[in-house]
């Protein structure tokens, strides 16, 4: 894998739609994953014998334009790669807002839970165990072959034959929100609409 850090942060402006209004939602298997409401990182790991989390890169950082428009400030920006047996499948961007971190800290102190200690612990692992966190709205987006996350599956030596599906999700804490979203990558839609 020759992407680095160094190129962090690798996410594109990108318009999402609700799945309600997107009449072109792909019509395969992967329709299904990009509307799951559950934690994807424990659907992932049943499809593997090894999952691992590469994190690209984790900074505060502004977030894209209109990517987060009640966040003028910057945010926590995290982007990891979700890999199956040593196979990138998943490119994950999730935002968190400085009130969240804030409120974590006075919550719980300093822990090695906190989302900005997560290292290459699945995020999900946080997000759907904590009892204060519940899960708001998805929306969905095409990325087309000649954007950045295409050029990031290519030097992943992934083929992008076709545009790439990502969804985001938004999960309620402390009275504000995070973003998630996550693009499947070509090794993964390979799999998925043979399955
Ligand atoms: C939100 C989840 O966590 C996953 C893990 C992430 C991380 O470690 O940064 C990011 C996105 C997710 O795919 C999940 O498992 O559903």
């Amino acid at each position: 894998m020759n992407v680095t850090s160094t190129s962090f942060p690798y996410g594109e402006s990108i318009h999402w739609f609700s799945p309600q209004k997107i009449d072109s939602l792909p019509h395969s298997q992967l329709k299904d994953w990009l509307l799951a409401t559950g934690s994807l990182t424990k659907r992932l790991k049943t499809h593997c014998k090894l999952f691992e989390v590469r994190v690209l890169g984790e900074h505060l950082l502004q977030p894209l334009a209109d990517e987060f428009p009640t966040q003028t400030d910057p945010v926590w920006i995290r982007e990891v790669l979700l890999c199956l047996d040593g196979i990138p499948w998943v490119f994950a961007r999730t935002l968190i807002p400085q009130i969240i971190l804030d409120s974590q800290h006075k919550n719980n102190g300093h822990q090695p839970n906190d989302f900005t200690r997560l290292g290459t612990r699945p995020l999900g692992e946080l997000l759907f165990n904590s009892p204060d966190i519940t899960l708001g709205n998805i929306e969905v987006a095409q990325f087309e072959t000649c954007g950045r996350l295409a050029a990031l599956a290519t030097s992943l030596n992934q083929k992008v034959n076709s545009s790439l599906w990502g969804r985001r999700r938004y999960f309620n804490l402390y009275g504000s929100q995070l973003i998630v979203s996550e693009i499947f990558l070509p090794a993964a839609v390979e799999y998925i609409n043979q399955s």
